[in-house]
């Protein structure tokens, strides 16, 4: 799939596609996986400001119950769309195996839900969207929390007529959503599901996040953030794209997958006479994954989330961290990737402990790292299926 970054630019509390954006129930004609559009008003943002007539994107499968009680919120991560599963007959979503019919979100049983998170370039209301002036909002988009974009889903739930969710599982800022949500929304959230992140963004992680951010911000075409209608600033899209896939794969899956190889015919130790040399495998490795992302994302909403994912500590404003968690009443499942070395299995475990009640951190077995919580679905599927979603 291939998303325009200006695919965003919805007239205000207008779905794109002419669908009606503020129906108060999900309309049963719409087909499982289509993406639909809600306007849910203006918000207050967490950090101050306004951000007003905000979209948000979002797609659904299986049927909400008469009482709104079988509904699961499955939140993407920081890259994600709300494309989670196929819907009829379209194209396969990023945690293909884990709803459908018969699947762990048994979509004959559950009614499924996933938001294009706030400031997301996958139809919700981004900095590619059109600003109250009528051009993108580009440079003069806010800082939005990941509090405001619970803040935000809870508000499209109260629409779709859905007062207590069943679950709400995600991961990596998925579970992080998942995580705030809880926290947040106490009385909202029956079960919680936070697989691949801890309890809040630890300097590491936004260490490598500002990393990240600066590559885009110092690419020539990102013109402080105004660069629609330009020429896009990819370079530092890929860059900061290359940066987090590092973080996202672990050294020994790199080093076993790649080693020292060259690719292809390219000779790595080798210049031609106009000083270019060949890429070792994982160069051409990273060079794709890149690429690849700049054909799908937006680089503004890529600063937006990153920050967003920065801005995540369940504990602000909140007290400790057991204090802040014993607002939650919801069952959890934690998981963790075993060689995860972005979000360390250790604040997974230090996430469970400060929670109320015995909670067990379930391990995913993936040699690849961070990335394993996408890759290992079957494994997670299994997992879900007998301790959140049972
Ligand atoms: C389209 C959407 O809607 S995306 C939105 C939803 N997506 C998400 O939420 C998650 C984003 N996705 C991801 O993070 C990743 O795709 C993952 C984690 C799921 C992929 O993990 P893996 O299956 O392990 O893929 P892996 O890291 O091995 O990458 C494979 C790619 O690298 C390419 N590759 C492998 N070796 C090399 C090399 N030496 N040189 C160049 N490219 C290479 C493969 O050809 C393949 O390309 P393709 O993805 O274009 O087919
Ligand atoms: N690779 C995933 C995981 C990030 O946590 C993404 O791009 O969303």
């Amino acid at each position: 799939m291939t998303i325009s970054v200006t695919r965003t630019d919805v007239p205000d509390g207008q779905a794109p596609d002419g669908q009606a954006p503020d129906c108060e129930r999900r309309d049963s004609r719409v087909p499982d996986g289509t993406v639909q559009y809600i306007n849910i008003g203006g918000i207050e943002l967490e950090a101050g400001g306004f951000l007003p007539d905000v979209t948000l994107a979002y797609e659904t499968w299986g049927t909400l119950n008469a009482d709104g009680s079988n509904a699961i919120l499955v939140e993407h991560a920081l890259t994600g769309s709300t494309h989670v599963t196929r819907g009829d007959g379209d194209e396969e979503g990023w945690w293909e195996q884990l709803a459908g019919p018969g699947a762990p979100a048994d979509t004959d049983r559950f009614f499924v839900v996933s938001i294009n998170i706030l400031g997301g370039c996958y139809g919700s209301t981004g900095p590619a969207s059109t600003a109250p002036d009528g051009k993108p909002w580009g440079s003069r988009f806010p800082l939005v929390t990941l509090r405001d974009s619970t803040d935000a889903e809870a508000r499209l739930a109260d629409r779709l007529g859905i007062s207590s969710w069943f679950a709400v599982v995600g991961g990596s800022m998925g579970g992080a959503r998942a995580l705030e949500w809880a926290v947040s929304y106490p009385d909202r959230v029956r079960r919680c599901g936070v697989i691949s992140v801890g309890a809040s963004s630890t300097a590491e992680q936004i260490a490598f996040a500002q990393a990240q951010t600066l590559a885009i911000r110092q690419d020539p075409n990102f013109n402080g953030g105004d660069y629609y209608g330009g020429p896009l600033p990819e370079a530092g899209l890929a860059l900061a794209r290359r940066i987090a896939h590092i973080t996202y794969r672990s050294a020994h899956e790199l080093d076993f997958r790649f080693g020292r190889n060259a690719q292809d015919t390219e000779a790595p130790l080798q210049a031609d006479a106009l000083g270019d040399r060949g890429r070792y495998q994982v160069e051409s490795y990273l060079d794709h994954q890149g690429n690849k992302l700049v054909q799908r994302f937006d680089a503004n909403s890529y600063i937006a989330l990153t920050e967003a994912l920065m801005s995540h500590d369940v504990c602000r404003g909140r007290g400790t961290l057991k204090e802040a968690l014993a607002r939650t009443t919801a069952d959890f499942f934690i998981a963790a990737v075993d060689s995860d070395r972005l979000y360390f299995p250790s604040q997974s475990r230090e996430l469970a402990n400060a929670l109320p009640g015995d909670v067990d951190v379930h391990v995913i077995e993936a040699p690849i790292g961070h990335d394993g919580f996408l890759t290992e679905i079957g494994q997670l599927s299994a997992q879900l299926r007998e301790h959140l979603l049972a």
